[in-house]
């Protein structure tokens, strides 16, 4: 297999750069739209708007309805072909991202991500994960083309709810886990190749940065504050993590994550909080030590992330139900499949079992 490493040509994060957008966006376009849902709108729509125009860029803005299923991803392609638009840009979190993605691929063009929130990897990929209009997992759609640009303004992303900033270090907890079981298996990244040393670097270094800093960037996020850890973490949620899972490889967590989401009980939990409970359940699938596996416990429970069932909508989860999270975990065409063994769903419903099993012990033992 070669060796294969992808990523967008170009990566912004700062404080206000939102005031800079129409400097990046007017070589990609003359005529952009700008979807987002209407909490987004809100918060940036003003000053988006305002830069477009004075770098003499027309814009044309869509509410955004929630959910990146197939309905949502054709109705915005449909509103870009009506609006003659040569790019679309993606405001807000993971969902509006990814259908932005997803409609300019069918309509051809430029595309932003402008992530209003530091909540997933979504940002970077040149992937969508597409749901059914009920918030089910249905496939990956993956492109070409990376999005063009990433502008991220760290004073909006500090501003947004804290959950959400918590929720970005899950993803991002679970990419140098996930990376090192696909490097171990020989398997291959997203993008198809084996992973490169530099892939696996950044997704050590996502690791790293928020064993180090994911504590006091959280504090600063809970009084919307940039600090230089906020920024840190910021970029190890969203550039690290992103190069590091799209070029380095997924394993066990985020098919756990897409089995969770076949339950309607975890749709109040947010994809990083789930995919906590993967990460978790990886460790123990993998048969980590117990010290190591407790350790990532406390670093989750010390940054407010859920390490039980319940605290992602499953009190008392039925046989059944883990059943069928484990089943849908191991579909053959899942990530899981990447790990260093072969895995059979009972192996996974035992594995997030146990994980929450010290979870639980870890919370109860704090409270
Ligand atoms: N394509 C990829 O590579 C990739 C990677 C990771 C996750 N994902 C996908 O991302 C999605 C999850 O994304 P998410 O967790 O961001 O959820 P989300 O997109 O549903 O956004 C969560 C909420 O945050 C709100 N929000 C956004 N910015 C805000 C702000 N500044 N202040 C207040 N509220 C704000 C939005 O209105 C939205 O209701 C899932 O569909 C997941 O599969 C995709
Ligand atoms: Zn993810």
């Amino acid at each position: 297999m070669t060796r294969q490493f992808a990523a967008p040509p170009h990566y912004v994060q700062g404080r206000d750069v939102l005031d800079e957008l129409g400097e990046h966006v007017e070589p990609l376009g003359d005529r952009v739209l700008l979807l987002a849902d209407d909490i987004v709108l809100d918060i940036i729509e003003e000053r988006a708007t305002a830069s477009l125009e004075r770098a003499g860029v027309d814009v044309v803005v869509e509410e955004f309805g929630g959910e990146a299923s197939a309905e949502e991803i054709d109705r915005i392609a449909d509103v870009c072909r009506d609006a003659e638009t040569d790019a679309i840009i993606g405001a807000g979190g993971g969902k509006a991202l990814d259908t932005a993605k997803a409609a300019r691929e069918i309509v051809d063009g430029a595309a932003v991500s402008l992530p209003t929130i530091a909540s997933t990897d979504a940002p970077t990929s040149a992937l969508s994960v597409v749901y059914t209009e009920d918030g089910e997992f249905e496939e990956y759609r993956f492109y070409d083309r990376h999005p063009d640009a990433v502008i991220v303004d760290t004073a909006v992303v500090a501003g947004a709810p804290t959950r959400l900033f918590r929720s970005g270090i899950a993803d991002a907890l679970a990419t140098w886990f996930e990376a090192s079981a696909v490097d171990r298996a020989g398997a291959a990244n997203v993008i198809g190749g084996e992973p490169t040393d530099a892939a696996l670097e950044l997704a050590r270094l996502a690791y790293d940065t928020l064993r180090e800093q994911a504590d006091p960037a959280v504090e600063a996020v809970e009084v919307d504050a940039v600090t230089e850890g906020v920024e840190s973490v910021v970029e190890a949620n969203t550039l690290l993590s992103g190069l590091g899972f799209e070029s380095g490889g997924l394993a066990a967590a985020h098919s756990i994550h897409n089995g969770l989401t076949q339950l309607e009980a975890t749709h109040g939990a947010t994809h990083g909080e789930k995919v906590n409970i993967g990460t978790l359940s990886q460790l123990v699938l993998e048969g980590r030590e117990g010290a190591f596996v407790e350790e990532i416990v406390d670093f989750s429970l010390d940054i407010g992330l859920p390490v039980t069932l319940a605290e992602i909508g499953l009190e008392e989860p039925t046989p059944e139900q883990l059943d069928a999270v484990a089943e849908a975990a191991c579909a053959p065409d899942e990530t899981i499949h990447n790990e260093p063994f072969d895995v059979e769903p009972a192996m996974v419903r035992d594995a997030i079992r146990t994980a929450d099993a010290i979870g639980r012990r870890l919370k109860a033992a704090r409270e």
